[in-house]
């Protein structure tokens, strides 16, 4: 009898799941709903030197360090990626998503288009990206605003520098507009659904294969 395309007994590699967007249009947000979701991912905790905002936790929102231990995490190789955004250093560690890719297990990225542009470079079979805008870049100001984490002359830098990543938009694979958040989410659900289907992420399906062509009929 043929056996279900469980892909149990063959490994398949985790998949890469990257979001980017202007600072502001809820990428975080989005990432955020899809752990809670307990869809399979795992966050990918990155490092950075931006000073902690008084909503963040050490080792749960990001890895604050200085630009000293920065540089040295960096000259030794334990970033996989590492990008300046918005006057700061931000990276992505290496060893745990070169694990959970091993593994088997699917993580999520958080991260602007300059380390989106190196991850591909480095694992482009395991990429799937999303670019997330805002539905005009009034609200786009609005919801900065409304998050009330950064002073405004960080908000008005972050605005400033949102043309430029918008322009980066036709470099990710899909593009969701988180208008409202709940049909964005779906959207993004919808993407990952469809993206662990694909044959070449199903490993098992060979096994089912074989044993659907062995069936007698
Ligand atoms: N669809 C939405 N409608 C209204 N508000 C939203 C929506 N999505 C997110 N927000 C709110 O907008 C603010 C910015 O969202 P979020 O912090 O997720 O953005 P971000 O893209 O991760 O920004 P950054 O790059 O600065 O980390 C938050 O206060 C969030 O609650
Ligand atoms: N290249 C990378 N970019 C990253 C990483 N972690 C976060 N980011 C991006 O930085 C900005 C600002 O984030 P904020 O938390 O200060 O609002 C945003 O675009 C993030 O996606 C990373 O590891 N590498």
């Amino acid at each position: 009898m043929a056996t279900k395309d469980t892909g149990s007994s063959i490994k398949r590699r985790g998949l890469m799941l990257v979001l980017s967007s202007p600072s502001g249009a809820g990428k975080t947000t989005i990432a955020r709903n899809l752990i809670e979701s307990n869809i399979g991912f795992e966050m990918s905790v990155s490092v950075t030197t931006r000073p902690r905002r008084g909503s963040e936790i050490e080792g749960v929102h990001y890895h604050f360090s200085n630009k000293r231990e920065f540089e040295s995490l960096r000259d030794n190789g334990d970033l996989l990626e590492w990008a300046e955004v918005h006057g700061n250093y931000y990276a992505t560690p290496r060893a745990p998503a070169e694990l959970a890719m091993a593994e088997g297990r699917d993580m999520l990225f958080d991260i602007d288009w300059q380390g989106a542009t190196q991850l591909k470079q480095q694992m482009r079979a395991d990429i799937v990206s999303i670019f997330i805008l805002p539905p005009s870049m009034g609200e786009l100001k609005a919801r900065l605003k409304r998050r009330a984490e950064d002073q405004d002359a960080v908000i008005d830098q972050r605005l400033k520098n949102a043309r430029d990543e918008i322009e980066h938009w036709t470099e990710y694979d899909f593009v969701v507009i988180n208008d409202d958040l709940d049909r964005a989410f779906q959207e993004v659900t919808a993407i990952v659904k469809a993206e662990r289907l694909r044959r070449d992420r199903r490993p098992g399906l060979f096994n089912f294969i074989s044993g659907l062509l062995a069936e007698k009929i």
